[in-house]
């Protein structure tokens, strides 16, 4: 099952060695548990890893592999973050894409090497989502050949980017371009922040962390402002886009291609959301299977309270979502780097399909990891609530993904863009011209759904189901939104009115897309007993998933309510057939304890010595009787008393 969950046999196996490794190593380990730590604690002890990994990196894993590289990050760095995770997420990722050869040459291998340290500085205090309203200036200079980087006023302070308050000293900056007083728009610059010998901000920079957030309190979010920042023209990133000497914009073959580093993160968080919310249902799973807590029969002793069936309902379906995630998400990372291929080629043709694809997936997983981890929490009881669990992290770390990349409603509304478009197609009796992901539209369905109706047809009639459903609201929000139009609303205000009912076709069509991608893997399985264990789990998900949006499929009356009580009593049949499998189906994932970094779900279920131990280890029990009582309770009670 780990060779499905990590792309082969051969991934499975690096990991585990990998992990073993680090096992050995206790240089690698966190020095105490995290919860226990400031975050100034917490940011010396990272880098003190970081350094050492970067001395012993080869040792231990292929460092060009970036799956080996993100395990060995999960396992020593840990999800709070580090002082260079954006270098390797977004900075190196946007000089690969944007950067011209000459400009890769000077800088990628100084980066690589871990000489320079850089982020990607985009958002403001005013604008994060609305690039073409940024306000920083990039204004080119004739005279010197220079850029001039201006922050006009406070909103347009640099705020956000990762890592860029205290640890990085370059960045590549998105600024609007000013040639001759012509506005050409958002661009990306090759900036140094900060003295490579001293770490001082360079005059004219204006820089610090933006404070503590919800959690990632690892990283160093930080704020920059710049003053009147000479950088030379060359600093323009110029693998697309183009400025000559004297001024001449050679523009992109793609208006959107320098967004290009978004879509990277877009496209590989999904895997790394699918590892957040299985590491949570790990915890929360394995402590179901140890918890006792009341009687099913009151003749019989208490029972483990994952034997009770809201405790299923409540995590089960999350798993199967885990396994969805990841399918869908190594599809997505596969098609990205075809896509990043054919562009660095200057083939732009499938960049529209994958901004597509990734927003909406984007959207989706990250709000229903959140919701998996959150019940995971719960599932835990009054544990689930202690940073014993690490369950609270793990959620303050995921549901961050709702916000960054694109806020998860702005990025609904950029897929449903291609829905509109792709409904119009169809509309118009065009629908040839429909892209492989959104065929379905142009396709007539059954006038009801066969589910429960033709014997053995497998996931056939769910995905049609799920295809009915999807093309329905995308064609209803469409119609919706040209009929305001056709009665003379302007477009953008007939968009803001239809916006509720277009996000939910993007929701739909995505949902569609993880339910097929799920399909693929599993028909794709040769192992008898792998492919059993996961077609249990995909029953699961099609049946929850349907009965989840089943009012949309209940409204044209494409489902009947019979044929509800049947996906009804399919979900319950399947969180009993899911019930011995559970447990390995997590285990499964070869999370160490190391990387889980929780208490109360570790693999050797002693919960509650490890709790009493940990608990003990509080550094507000190094006393027995704390200075705040001596200060102040312990007087206050004696003048009460008196
Ligand atoms: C094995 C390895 C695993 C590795 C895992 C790594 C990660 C794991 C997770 C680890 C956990 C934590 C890590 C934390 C890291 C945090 C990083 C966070 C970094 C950031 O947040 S950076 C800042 C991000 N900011 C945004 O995303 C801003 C969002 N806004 C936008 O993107 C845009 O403004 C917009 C909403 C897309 C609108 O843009 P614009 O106004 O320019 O365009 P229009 O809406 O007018 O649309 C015009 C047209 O353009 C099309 N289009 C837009 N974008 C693209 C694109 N990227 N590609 C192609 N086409 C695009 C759009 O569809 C329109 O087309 P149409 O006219 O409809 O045809
Ligand atoms: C943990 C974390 C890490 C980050 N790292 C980085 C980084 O490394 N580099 C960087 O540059 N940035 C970073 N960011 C910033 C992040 O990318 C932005 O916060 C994000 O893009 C959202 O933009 P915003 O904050 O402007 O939200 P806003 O756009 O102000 O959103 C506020 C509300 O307005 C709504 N809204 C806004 N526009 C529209 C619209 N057109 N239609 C409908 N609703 C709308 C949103 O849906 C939301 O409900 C990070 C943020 C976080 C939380």
């Amino acid at each position: 099952m780990a060779a499905q969950i990590w792309g082969s046999e051969k991934r499975a196996r690096r990991r585990r060695e990998i992990s073993a490794k680090i096992a050995q190593m206790p240089e690698l380990h966190d020095s105490k548990p995290l919860p226990f730590m400031t975050r100034e604690e917490k940011i010396m002890e990272s880098a003190r890893k970081l350094t050492i990994l970067t001395e012993k990196m080869g040792q231990i894993i292929d460092p060009t592999d970036p799956a080996e590289l993100y395990h060995l990050n999960n396992e020593v760095l840990g999800l709070e973050g580090n002082p260079m995770a954006l270098h390797g997420v977004m900075f190196i990722p946007a000089l690969s894409a944007q950067a011209s050869d000459e400009q890769q040459a000077k800088w990628l291998p100084r980066a690589l090497r871990r000489e320079i340290i850089g982020t990607y500085a985009q958002t403001e205090l005013g604008h994060g989502t609305n690039l073409q309203n940024l306000e920083t200036t990039a204004t080119y200079d004739l005279a010197t050949q220079e850029f001039v980087l201006h922050t006009p006023q406070i909103t347009a302070l640099k705020w956000w980017p990762g890592n860029l308050g205290k640890s990085s000293n370059y960045a590549v900056v998105v600024a609007h371009m000013i040639i001759k007083a012509k506005n050409y728009g958002p661009h990306p610059f090759m900036v140094q922040l900060r003295d490579e010998k001293t770490h001082e901000p360079l005059p004219g920079i204006t820089i610090g962390d933006i404070g503590p957030k919800m959690a990632y309190n690892i990283v160093d979010n930080g704020f920059l402002g710049f003053n009147k920042y000479r950088i030379p023209r060359t600093n323009l990133l110029m693998r697309h886009t183009k400025v000559e000497a004297d001024g001449t914009y050679i523009k992109p073959p793609h208006a959107k291609i320098n967004y290009s580093a978004m879509v990277h993160v877009r496209a590989y968080m999904l895997t790394g959301q699918a590892i957040m919310l299985a590491s949570a249902l790990n915890i929360a799973t394995r402590y179901s299977s140890v918890r006792r807590q009341g009687q099913i029969d009151k003749s019989q002793p208490e029972v483990k309270v994952l034997e009770y069936q809201t405790q299923q309902h409540r995590l089960f379906p999350s798993i199967a979502r885990a396994y969805a995630f990841q399918f869908a998400g190594a599809e997505t990372v596969k098609l990205y780097e075809h896509v990043l291929k054919e562009m660095k080629s200057g083939n732009v043709s499938l960049m529209a399909d994958l901004h597509a694809l990734t927003s909406g997936l984007k959207s989706v997983v990250t709000y229903q990891t959140g919701e998996g981890i959150e019940q995971a929490r719960m599932a835990c009881g009054g544990h689930g609530y202690s940073m014993a669990s690490y369950i609270s992290e793990i959620y303050g770390v995921a549901i961050g993904g709702c916000t960054y990349e694109g806020e998860n409603m702005v990025m609904l509304l950029q897929l449903a863009r291609y829905l509109v478009k792709s409904a119009a197609l169809v509309k118009s009796g065009q629908s040839s011209k429909l892209g492989p992901l959104v065929a379905y539209l142009g396709v007539k369905s059954e006038p009801t759904s066969l589910i429960d109706r033709i014997p053995n047809s497998g996931f056939t009639e769910y995905v049609k189901t799920f295809q009915h459903v999807s093309k329905r609201q995308t064609l209803k929000a469409a119609d919706m939104f040209f009929g305001l139009m056709e009665k003379g609303e302007k477009r953008e205000i007939a968009w803001n009115k239809c916006s509720v009912e277009l996000n939910r076709a993007s929701r739909l069509h995505t949902r569609l897309f993880i339910v097929e991608a799920f399909v693929r893997r599993v028909n794709e399985i040769a192992d008898i007993r792998i492919k059993e264990a996961l077609t249990d789990l995909l029953h699961l998900h099609v049946n929850y998933e349907l009965l989840d949006i089943a009012s949309y499929a209940l409204e044209d009356g494409f489902l009947s309510a019979s044929q509800l009580d049947y996906i009804r009593d399919q979900v319950y049949l399947y969180l009993g057939k899911i019930r011995p499998n559970a447990v390995s189906l997590l285990d499964s994932w070869e999370f160490s304890d190391i990387e889980l970094r929780s208490v109360l779900g570790r693999r050797d279920g002693n919960v509650y010595e490890n709790l009493f131990k940990w608990a003990k280890s509080s550094p507000l029990n190094k006393t027995d009787v704390l200075s705040s009582v001596t200060q102040y309770l312990k007087p206050m009670m004696e003048k009460a008393r008196l």
